[in-house]
């Protein structure tokens, strides 16, 4: 049976050409052009992959991802952004949105993400136990990427935090922005401590809905509720002897931070529907993107979890400040991507590698590991040059240059970005955030002659 995929975008053209091209390569697509029409889609049928755009007519793309993963939460969602910026796409992914890409849409880039995201679909859609064996350490040494350590001051730093907090059992609240490495650093506490040969389970706390949140920690039985169709185990007990990592920790309902708490003090934990209780021997590791003490102090977050969950914690540096790591890590996810892509692309040229350095990564590491693959899929030559990499990161790069546009220095914020743009009147338009009719009035207005 083939896939089914659901595109929503209100640039009918756009939406009708996806569809078209996806239809070819063998998928069952359907069109909405605002979000009441896709609302009506989702809620009639189930879809695999639904893509997108993040501004809507009538509403926007992360109400669009809610609604989807309410609906089914094995839906993956993937969000096309324009110029809204990266950090809004890379935020989505927190609340369970499986990957953004830019626009303009390249079509190979995107049926690479359909064809990755229907993949995570179908490992998330097998049984418990088999999931088990693959988050056991274990078996997946052959897949784990290599865990690139750094030289910069901050590296050396977290390195050093890391190998001192993991031999113990202490728990490890780990805070950082979105994409900054938190799990990667969890996962290496785990496989530097006694527990390297038992399971690291992690749990996106931000993509659990609320009502499902407590089967999904603790289990239960067949039959204890509507829905719970066979014997589900906890990702406690599947954590039994080894790490249990929570992402965004800071999502938790108050209901469900009462129920942790007390499985973590009493080392207990009883499935849903379940008379019996199961010792657990567990280590945690927490990570939050937020403020987690400004929750406490708002009565967000209950201070006992808190305190229990932070008995050391471990920042995760943004990528923008690790500059001496910078183009380690590029050619780290340069190494990863020709693998996966199968290229034998064999660098960066020095624009791109300049630009690496200036530039703020809003996204971090995981903003630069996409980037990286994408402009390793549309690279033909040997090295990557500035054309493959997306619009937004050469806007961001030229914004300081070219003078912010007002009525006050137009001509002067004009000509400076059709110097940058090589007198491109289109790139130029771009730049200045104006459309290209605006851009050829003021040329004639200020006798501007190209
Ligand atoms: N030290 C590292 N070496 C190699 N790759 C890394 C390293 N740290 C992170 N990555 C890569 O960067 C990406 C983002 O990392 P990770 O998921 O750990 O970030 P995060 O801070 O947990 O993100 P989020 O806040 O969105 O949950 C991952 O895909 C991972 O492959």
């Amino acid at each position: 049976m083939s896939s089914k995929i659901l595109v929503i975008d209100d640039d009918t053209a756009f939406c009708m050409m996806l569809k078209t091209f996806l239809q070819k390569k063998g998928y069952e697509v359907m069109n909405a052009f605002n979000a009441n029409e896709a609302e009506a889609c989702i809620k009639s049928q189930k879809f695999d992959v639904v893509l997108t755009d993040i501004r809507l007519p009538d509403s926007d793309g992360l109400a669009i991802l809610k609604l989807a993963k309410e609906i089914s939460f094995e839906t993956q969602v993937i969000l096309m952004t324009g110029y809204t910026d990266i950090k809004t796409a890379v935020n989505a992914m927190k609340i369970g949105a499986y990957d953004y890409v830019g626009k303009p849409i390249n079509p190979d880039e995107i049926l690479h993400t359909i064809e990755q995201a229907l993949k995570k679909k179908n490992e998330k859609s097998e049984p418990v136990s088999l999931q088990k064996e693959k988050t056991s350490p274990k078996k997946s040494n052959n897949n784990t990427p290599s865990f690139v350590t750094g030289i910069s001051s901050h590296s050396d730093q977290l390195h050093e935090y890391i190998s001192l907090v993991a031999p113990t059992n202490m728990s490890v609240l780990i805070i950082g922005d979105s994409g900054t490495g938190k799990e990667y650093i969890a996962h290496s506490i785990h496989m530097q401590s006694k527990r390297a040969n038992k399971p690291f389970i992690a749990v996106d706390c931000g993509a659990i809905p609320k009502e499902l949140a407590s089967s999904e920690f603790f289990g239960h039985l067949k039959g204890s509720f509507t829905g719970a169709v066979t014997d589900k185990t906890g990702h406690f007990e599947a954590a039994n002897g080894g790490t249990i990592f929570l992402d965004e920790v800071g999502n938790l309902s108050y209901e469900v931070q009462i129920q942790l708490l007390r499985a973590l003090q009493e080392r207990k934990v009883k499935p849903i529907g379940s008379n019996n209780e199961i010792k657990v021997d567990i280590r945690v590791i927490a990570a939050t993107n937020e403020d987690l003490s400004e929750a406490v102090k708002k009565s967000d977050f209950r201070e006992d979890l808190y305190h229990r969950l932070n008995e050391f914690s471990i920042q995760a540096p943004k990528l923008s400040e690790r500059k001496h790591d910078i183009m380690i890590f590029a050619n780290h996810f340069l190494a990863a991507a020709n693998e996966d892509l199968e290229k034998d692309i064999l660098g960066f040229d020095k624009e791109v590698s300049d630009l690496f350095m200036n530039y703020d990564w809003p996204g971090n590491l995981r903003e630069m590991k996409n980037t990286i693959k994408r402009s390793v899929l549309l690279t033909k030559s040997d090295v990557i040059s500035i054309a493959v990499l997306p619009q937004e990161m050469l806007n961001a790069n030229t914004t300081e240059e070219v003078p912010a546009y007002s009525k006050l220095n137009e001509e002067s914020a004009i000509r400076s970005a059709l110097e940058r743009a090589n007198f491109n009147k289109s790139k130029a338009a771009k730049l200045l955030d104006i459309d290209r009719k605006t851009l050829y009035n003021k040329l004639k207005l200020y006798n501007i002659d190209l």
